[in-house]
């Protein structure tokens, strides 16, 4: 949310995706995600950038390995930084910092451990489990915070002064929480609680 309240024309075009394919009567499911690219990459970009797990779970190589040039002893403790990789300019281009969902359009680069640039979720033996979850639950919640209202800062406040600290630690927190304005934007039955 916060990289969509600094890039208007994103989330502008997230809303017209929303708009065009889900419509102003329902709100999205899980089953709409695969017809929503534009929201996936907006997912995968703010993984790129924000890693929840920014040096992933620690390693202990268990032989001696060599790794682009670099001798790795047996019983050496191995942090992968997924956070530097993101931001890395020879995997990603000029402006690595940029949050730019378009970066995926028509790229086969995805979370599930098999692209080494992006890796969320880690890869290997023990990486998340819980990324069907953890993904499914990301996408269809952001999809709906967008689609279901209209965002701005708080009056006032410029894009610009919203501050992107994060906290470091085992993940990576933002380090002052976000305050935005939210308006609903769909008509008032569709936020009504179902029956039980
Ligand atoms: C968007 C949500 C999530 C993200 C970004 C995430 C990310 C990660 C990462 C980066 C790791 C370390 C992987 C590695 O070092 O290779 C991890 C491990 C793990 N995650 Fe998640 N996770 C998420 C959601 C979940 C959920 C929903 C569950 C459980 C229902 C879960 C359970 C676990 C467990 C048990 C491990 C430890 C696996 C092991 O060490 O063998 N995660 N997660």
């Amino acid at each position: 949310m916060s990289e969509l309240l600094r890039k208007p024309d994103v989330l502008t075009k997230a809303t017209e995706e929303l708009d065009r394919v889900i419509g102003r009567e329902r709100l999205v499911t899980e089953g709409d995600i695969t017809k929503l690219p534009y929201m996936q990459a907006i997912v995968k970009e703010t993984m790129r950038l924000h890693p929840v797990t920014p040096l992933l779970a620690p390693r202990l190589s268990r032989e001696d390995a060599s790794v682009d040039g670099y001798d790795i002893p047996t019983g050496t403790l191995v942090f992968v930084n997924v956070w530097a990789i993101g931001r890395d300019p020879a995997v990603w281009g000029d402006a690595p910092d940029e949050f730019r969902p378009e970066r995926f359009a028509g790229s086969s680069v995805d979370v599930k451990g098999q692209d080494f640039e992006l890796l969320p979720f880690g890869s290997g033996r023990r990486m998340c489990p819980g990324i069907g979850l953890g993904l499914k639950m990301e996408q269809v919640i952001l999809a709906n915070l967008v689609h279901g209202f209209a965002w701005r800062l708080p009056d006032g406040m410029a894009k610009e002064e919203l501050s992107m600290e994060e906290k470091f630690g085992l993940s990576m927190p933002r380090l002052i929480p976000l305050q935005a304005i939210a308006e609903p934007r769909l008509p008032a039955h569709i936020y009504a609680r179902p029956p039980p």
